[in-house]
């Protein structure tokens, strides 16, 4: 059976700019991607996102300025955890980034966002998040860069996409 862990993943925008973080250990190392993790027990899903992009960052938002524009689930081959990722988006912020122990952040025009250097299922759901449309990903992987199977959906609702799981 599979155990899943709670992850938030906050993307900032500007205009025609995407903010991304080089992460500089741990999970991701060297990969660009959006701010977030863990969900600590003491704390909604929304807070948890703040926090996590002002930690990595020094970007504050308010929570309730958070949208929810996509899940995303990742398992690896042999592994019991399902990774359980709320991904939201806001232009709404305040504070300039700033580098932290953790992340270096770096603006990207919405054409130049560096798929190279990030995780292989990003160049898959990026241009929806770009797009502005909501969706759901799955992807199942051996390692950290071969993917072995994805499915990846529009969504129309969140909450009716939150109220059809069993959990979360
Ligand atoms: N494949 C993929 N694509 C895009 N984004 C992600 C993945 N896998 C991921 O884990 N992520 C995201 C989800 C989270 O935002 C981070 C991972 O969180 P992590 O840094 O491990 O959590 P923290 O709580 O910050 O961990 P500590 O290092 O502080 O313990 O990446």
């Amino acid at each position: 059976m599979l155990v899943k862990k709670l992850f938030t993943l906050v993307f900032i925008n500007n205009e025609d700019q995407i903010l991304l973080g080089l992460k500089k250990r741990g999970f991701g190392v060297k990969k660009w991607n959006g701010f977030g993790g863990k969900v600590e027990p003491n704390e909604t899903i929304l807070e948890a996102a703040a926090r996590e992009l002002n930690e990595e960052c020094c970007v504050s938002v308010r929570p309730s300025d958070l949208k929810n524009i996509a899940h995303l689930e990742f398992t690896f081959e042999g592994q019991p955890t399902l990774m359980d990722v709320r991904v939201f988006s806001t232009n709404v912020f305040e504070g300039n980034p700033k580098e932290t122990e953790e992340m270096l952040p770096k603006w990207f025009k919405n054409t130049e966002v560096p798929f190279d250097d990030m995780w292989p299922d990003d160049r898959i759901w990026f241009p929806y998040m770009l797009q502005g449309k909501k969706f759901f990903g799955k992807f199942h992987y051996e390692g950290f860069d071969k993917i072995l199977n994805y499915k990846i959906e529009e969504i129309d609702c969140m909450k009716t996409f939150y109220a059809g799981r069993k959990s979360t």
